[in-house]
């Protein structure tokens, strides 16, 4: 965890659209090779449809896209910019119904929110960023260490606790997950917490012996709330690409996914992945993480990130 507090800092749009260069500089480049070329032919369609294939945005949405740009232009001699314009509107078109806030339901007390994914997701630099985000709020929030796997996590996680001012239920590293998420949330309705984040260990979509532990930090926690978990958010690393596909599908049966954050945007992202999680399983996407530090988490908006990803400044 870098604290980044000192530094000057990019904005979060500008180290979005820098992370995904290698997405929209791709694009970028067939575009400009396309405008150099006089009219607008079924050739190049194709070549804009594989590139945006290559950029993990899936069948569907590239077909969709190429069929748009060729729209009343076959035949023409058609501008970058203007390619890129079909390419932003398209795929704003798909994200626009995903983009949705995480709403915190004040009526249950705690709002339990489970937080899955892989190994080295981001889980727990999550947790901590909204842990500061749901605080300065003026909500109450607790914090439990349900990845008992790691003892690095549960340090981790008290780092966070500590320097968010929130407190932090953990248990010794190899100690039963479910029965520390279910003492976190008795502890967090004794003390009228508003906001409960449970982080879990890091699994793989594969391993079902980890993965039946997950259900049954589910099964244990609705003894205490048969109401909760009232968010399961899965957190995704942008720079895995297609893999995405699978681990939203795994989670999701396992877990019953309520939304999505996508963390590492900022590196050398392959984010076009958003894009064919959005129209395959349209779950809403909550947050994007822009970095490490505490403020890197950003709201997801559906055109800045369709424009980031067309490589429109
Ligand atoms: N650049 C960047 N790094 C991030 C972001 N989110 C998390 N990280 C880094 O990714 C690494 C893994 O993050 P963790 O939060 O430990 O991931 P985890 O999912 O809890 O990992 P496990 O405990 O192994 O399951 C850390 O070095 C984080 O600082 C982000 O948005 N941008």
């Amino acid at each position: 965890m870098n604290d980044t507090t000192d530094t000057p800092k990019l904005s979060w749009w500008r180290r979005l659209s820098n992370g995904l260069k290698r997405t929209s500089s791709s694009l970028g480049t067939a575009v400009a090779d396309l405008v150099t070329k006089r009219k607008l032919d079924r050739a190049m369609l194709d070549d804009i449809e594989d590139v945006l294939l290559r950029a993990d945005l899936g069948t569907e949405v590239a077909v969709r896209i190429a069929d748009a740009v060729g729209t009343g232009r076959y035949d023409k001699a058609i501008s970058a910019d203007e390619v890129k314009d079909v390419v932003a509107t398209e795929v704003e078109k798909v994200l626009s119904p995903v983009a949705k806030a995480l709403e915190i339901d004040a009526d249950k007390k705690p709002f339990v929110i489970l937080v899955v994914g892989v190994n080295g997701s981001g889980k727990t630099t999550t947790i901590g960023k909204l842990s500061a985000k749901f605080a300065s709020e003026g909500r109450k929030v607790m914090l439990a260490a349900g990845d008992t796997f790691r003892a690095a996590a549960i340090e981790q996680l008290k780092v966070w606790g500590e320097r968010t001012r929130t407190p932090v239920i953990a248990g010794a590293q190899g100690s039963d997950s479910a029965s520390l998420a279910f003492n976190a949330l008795t502890a967090a309705k004794e003390q009228n917490i508003d906001v409960l984040l449970i982080d879990t260990a890091g699994r793989l979509q594969n391993k079902a012996e980890l993965m039946n532990e997950l259900e049954k930090v589910v099964r244990v926690i609705r003894k205490v709330d048969a109401t909760a978990p009232h968010a399961v958010l899965l957190v995704l690393d942008a720079t895995v690409g297609q893999n995405a596909l699978s681990q939203v599908e795994a989670f999701h049966r396992t877990a019953g996914v309520t939304g999505l954050v996508m963390t590492k945007l900022d590196g050398t992202a392959r984010g076009g992945i958003l894009v064919a999680l959005a129209e395959k399983f349209k779950l809403p996407v909550h947050f994007i993480g822009v970095g490490e530090g505490v403020d890197d988490l950003a709201p997801f908006t559906a055109r800045d990130f369709a424009r980031a990803i067309a490589g429109i400044e």
